[in-house]
């Protein structure tokens, strides 16, 4: 077994130093190996997804990934900048299923800014559509405008774009996913507006009939994102497009008191995946030692249970998780009155500590 570890910009090497090494504590049998992605590749290689880490991308059982993005690198061309990094790894690997669950820990209640009991409890699953959408559709450029309210006048343009049998393959995904949990799924769209939505909803209708144990409800997108901050325990999996799973998860990360805290995967058909926490690279606070690690740490236990086969392994360092926050550590996007500020490592250190105090309790 293979992981390929791509940490790229910003925290993504801080983060993803802690996430390797709670998988080295673990002492299973795979193989990692670093390579550049992202402004990190641009600045080694000139181009943010040089040619051999895709390929070690490709070739490996799944990936691990920090984050990409510097604003020192927004005035390149659109084809050299960070993020196309990511959006390259997800299109060449037909990363199409992105899973971003949005638990609220039992200790964080009070680290978000929403009433704690709005949020208690809270575990939602946001099923985001990855590889179509607007953000991948053709045609997009710069043009003169040909007509409308200032023809002649500078223009620029993208395309939402989605096809039946894409629809059809995220569909199946977010109804399966349900009858693993409480068997509803909500569908958000634009379907009053967008015909790329209305095709979106007719489609998740048509899907749904396959699955009658599944209660399908349709949302538009701007009642979703009131409703999640309004009552988010009401959901439960949430199916949308591309630009707006993207938007939805960000709002949602609050909801567990911090982006630091979110997790993902992006699957492919054969099951291949992609694992990073659900932020960016943040500029902001790169390079201070500061970062929250448990994002990508948690992306690293689904990991191991959806691409490597390791499902005990994935639920050691989710309890190491729990049994690190029980002890009152945070990092400064959590941290809260009574609670014990820790930087980047020092979390990492802890998430190390409890997993190894429970092996030598287990033997
Ligand atoms: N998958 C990826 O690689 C992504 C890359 N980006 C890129 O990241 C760069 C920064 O984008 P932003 O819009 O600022 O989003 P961001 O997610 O990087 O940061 C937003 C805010 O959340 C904070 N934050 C993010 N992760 C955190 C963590 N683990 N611990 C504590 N605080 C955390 C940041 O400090 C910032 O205040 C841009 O270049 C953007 O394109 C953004 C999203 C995803
Ligand atoms: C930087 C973008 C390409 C991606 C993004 O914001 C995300 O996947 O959450
Ligand atoms: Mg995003």
């Amino acid at each position: 077994m293979k992981i390929a570890v791509l940490p790229g910009d910003g925290i993504g090497t801080e983060i993803v130093a802690e996430a390797v090494k709670v998988l080295q504590v673990l002492d299973l049998k795979f193989e990692m190996e670093t390579a550049a992605v992202g402004g990190a590749a641009y600045e080694a290689h000139g181009h943010p997804l040089p040619e051999a880490t895709l390929k070690l991308a490709k070739e490996a059982d799944a990936v691990l990934f920090g984050a990409v993005g510097d604003w020192k690198y927004d005035k390149l061309e659109r084809a050299l900048r960070p993020e196309q990094a990511i959006l390259g790894l997800r299109k060449n690997l037909g990363l199409f299923a992105n899973f971003r669950p949005a638990i609220c820990y039992e200790q964080l209640v009070g680290a978000s800014s929403l009433k704690p009991e709005l949020i208690a409890g809270l575990d939602i699953l946001i099923i985001r559509e990855l590889t179509g959408d607007i953000y991948f559709g053709q045609p997009r450029g710069r043009r003169s405008a040909p007509d409308g309210h200032f023809p002649g006048a500078e223009e620029a343009f993208d395309t939402m774009r989605y096809t039946r049998p894409e629809v059809e393959r995220i569909a199946h995904v977010a109804f399966q996913a349900a009858r693993k949990r409480s068997k509803r799924v909500t569908s958000v769209d634009k379907a009053n507006v967008l015909e790329t939505f209305q095709l979106w909803k007719d489609v998740v209708t048509e899907v749904g009939q396959q699955y009658p144990d599944v209660k399908l409800d349709h949302m538009y997108v701007d009642n979703a994102a009131m409703q999640l901050v309004k009552a988010p325990k009401a959901f439960d999996v949430v199916v949308t497009g591309n630009m707006f799973g993207d938007i939805l998860s960000d709002e949602a990360a609050m909801l567990t008191g911090s982006i630091g805290m979110l997790p993902s995967a992006s699957l492919n058909a054969s099951n291949q995946g992609l694992y990073e926490p659900s932020h960016g690279s943040a500029p902001d606070i790169a390079g201070k030692g500061v970062a929250n690690p448990l994002a990508t740490i948690l992306s690293a236990a689904m990991m191991l249970r959806f691409s490597l086969n390791q499902p005990q392994a994935a639920d050691r360092i989710e309890s190491a998780v729990k049994d690190v926050l029980a002890a009152g550590l945070r990092t400064a996007d959590i941290h809260s009155e009574g609670t014990t500020k820790v930087g980047t490592r020092q979390m990492g250190d802890a998430v190390v500590a409890a997993i190894t105090k429970k092996t030598i309790t287990k033997s």
